[in-house]
């Protein structure tokens, strides 16, 4: 499913322009890094992809069809994100990241919690604690959460919000390796400061 950004401009106040003329294109499946300094306006244009905010001018293509056209539910189907500061529900571990979605291959997710080396981690706390009630996470652990969740939904698109910020190494590297297997089947956006994480994938500037 192919993504392009034609000439969008888009403000939060109607003032200043966060978003100037803003065009890129995503054809294929891959992994694709949007760069840029802080405050550039990469986790702008992931809000408007993802129709979290709206009233942009220009045109945003998802497939063939202009965003504008698109419902807010049907985006959520093909687009999976992995937010900078994760959503935790008060339930299980496992519940967090199934959140629901039924007809989804277990034996599947179980490869992902066992490649992402977070095997000791779910089995000890998956099933019977409750998050906010007799579990506590860190914030890297709520990041593996996160991204698990993402891996898990299968949607044709997958965005990472800065999330290697909280992991260490060796889960870093782990979810480096699961990406380069997903690349072929999905399209994959990333934002990341991280040029360890970042450094090999297709750039997409975000210049302000
Ligand atoms: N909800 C909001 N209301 C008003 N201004 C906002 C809002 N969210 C972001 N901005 C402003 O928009 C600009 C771009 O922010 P954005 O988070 O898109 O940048 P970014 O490139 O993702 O930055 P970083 O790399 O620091 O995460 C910033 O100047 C920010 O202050």
């Amino acid at each position: 499913m192919k993504i392009e950004f034609k000439n969008v401009c888009y403000s939060y106040n109607g003032l200043e322009e966060i978003l100037s003329n803003v065009s890129f294109s995503i054809d294929r499946n891959d992994i694709f890094c949007l760069s840029g300094r802080n405050g550039a306006g990469k986790s702008t244009a992931i809000k408007l992809l993802t129709k979290i905010i709206c009233n942009y001018t220009g045109e945003i293509l998802l497939g063939e069809k202009e965003l504008r056209l698109w419902k807010r539910e049907e985006v959520n189907d093909k687009i999976g994100i992995c937010f900078q500061e994760p959503v935790m529900y008060m339930d299980t571990l496992m519940n967090n990241i199934i959140l629901g979605q039924q007809g989804i291959s277990m034996d599947r997710l179980n490869d992902y919690i066992e490649l992402l080396d977070t095997k000791n981690f779910i089995r000890e706390h998956g099933e019977e604690h409750i998050i906010g009630k007799n579990l506590s996470l860190s914030g890297g652990q709520m990041q593996m959460i996160s991204i698990l969740r993402n891996f898990y939904s299968n949607k044709e698109i997958l965005i990472f919000d800065e999330p290697t910020s909280n992991l260490d190494v060796i889960v870093k590297e782990k979810f480096i390796q699961l990406l380069d297997e997903l690349k072929e089947r999905h399209i994959v956006i990333m934002i990341t400061h991280d040029s360890g994480v970042g450094g090999g994938y297709n750039k997409i500037w975000m210049n302000k």
